[in-house]
């Protein structure tokens, strides 16, 4: 199996920063990959999400085999041809959106059976067919492994069994996988909140050997705190020199909080999301641009950003745009949104290199989570 470079250039006590070299292009890390869903990022144009800065982003298994069908996808020329993305994609293998989005599915040793949230259809989601949507037909560069994820909270028993389920599921994802030297295949730690369970996860996934190691199974309604517990040990047990992905992580202070206990790469759908219902996330905190107070607030969101949605339209205008309902509206704020996501992750990766990584820390802290405004 060959592994994408992954080379860390500094550290700063669990935070490390670096670079993960892929066929289509380098990805400066700790890295926030913006949610692609359905073969778009909501709302943007990518030149727009390449104007955030944005190197990577994330495609859904579960939604392009519904629609338009990952064979579709293949025979207009794989998904990068298709929505027009040059950089590299990390596809999410499906098992968490069949869970959380199909109203019937059933998991079986052999497969996820579930039927189509948007036309009830049937269809089979085993690990084989999960690698063949992502790396054959869909043209991934970052393959996720099929997994089971448990909902938080978990009875113990039923998490063990869930990442004992994956861990099986993991093996048959590589030997289905088999030999690639432009795609990566990442297995996926589970566990809930459980240390026996993390660690029993963690030497699954190293018996079998991947590209780098994603951390599921949070994010799942345990809530910061638990998160960040959770991540304390669950993240140093990973190989220091391959990449740890949490997946659907998360807020800015979860980005914060998560790239000091070693995360190297998040993916969510929160900045769109709250984009295209007024929420905007700031230095100081979100606020909602639908709140009267910004009525005749002449000021940009920020006057410092090299972002267009940031920097050139007031307040004001944004709140006009939401109050008449304007499209327009939830398209600026989530490309600010966007690039507000990714101009935290430059300010931590220039944190780190410098050493000063705690001290950035305590300044977002301050700032970002001071009383709510
Ligand atoms: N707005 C908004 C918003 C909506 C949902 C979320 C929670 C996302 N949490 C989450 N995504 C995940 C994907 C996952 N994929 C896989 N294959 N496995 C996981 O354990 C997993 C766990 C996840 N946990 C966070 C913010």
């Amino acid at each position: 199996m060959s592994a994408f470079p992954f080379e860390i250039s500094a550290s700063d006590g669990q935070a490390r920063t670096g670079v993960l070299k892929t066929p289509r292009g380098d990805i400066p890390t700790p890295i926030f990959m913006p949610v692609g869903t359905a073969a778009t990022v909501k709302a943007l144009t990518l030149d727009m999400v390449r104007q955030s800065h944005a190197k990577i982003i994330l495609g859904n298994t579960y939604h392009l085999m519904l629609r338009p069908s990952a064979e579709r996808v293949k025979r207009l020329g794989g998904l990068h041809k298709f929505m027009g993305w040059d950089g590299p994609i990390l596809t999410d293998s499906g098992g968490f959106q069949v869970m959380s989005l199909s109203q019937i599915s059933k998991v079986t040793e052999e497969a996820v059976t579930f039927q189509s949230h948007i036309d009830g259809s049937k269809h089979v989601l085993s690990p084989e067919r999960s690698m063949e949507i992502q790396a054959d037909l869909l043209g991934s560069d970052i393959v996720m492994q099929l997994d089971e994820c448990v909902s938080w909270p978990a009875d113990e028993a039923r998490a063990q069994k869930a990442l004992q389920l994956s861990a099986r599921w993991g093996l048959r994802s590589k030997q289905a996988f088999g030999q690639r030297d432009t795609q990566a295949l990442f297995g996926i730690q589970q566990g809930s909140t459980f240390e026996r369970l993390r660690r029993e996860s963690t030497d699954r996934l190293l018996e079998i050997g991947f590209d780098g190691y994603a951390i599921g199974g949070l994010a799942v309604g345990e809530g910061h705190e638990a998160m960040c517990d959770t991540l304390e040990y669950c993240a140093p047990l990973l190989p220091w020199d391959r990449p740890r992905y949490l997946m659907g992580v998360g807020k800015p202070i979860d980005l914060v909080e998560g790239v000091a206990r070693g995360v190297d790469m998040f993916d969510c759908v929160l900045p769109t999301r709250s984009g295209r219902h007024g929420q905007v996330w700031t230095w100081e905190g979100p606020i909602n641009i639908k709140n009267a107070r910004f009525a005749e607030d002449d000021t940009p969101l920020d006057a410092t950003s090299d972002c267009p949605a940031s920097r050139d339209y007031s307040k004001a205008y944004l709140h006009h745009l939401f109050k008449a309902e304007e499209i327009l509206g939830q398209v600026l704020l989530s490309w600010h949104n966007i690039a507000f996501f990714q101009a935290l992750m430059i300010r931590m990766r220039a944190a780190i290199a410098a050493g000063e990584f705690q001290a950035f820390r305590k300044w977002f802290h301050e700032t970002h989570l001071k009383a709510p405004h």
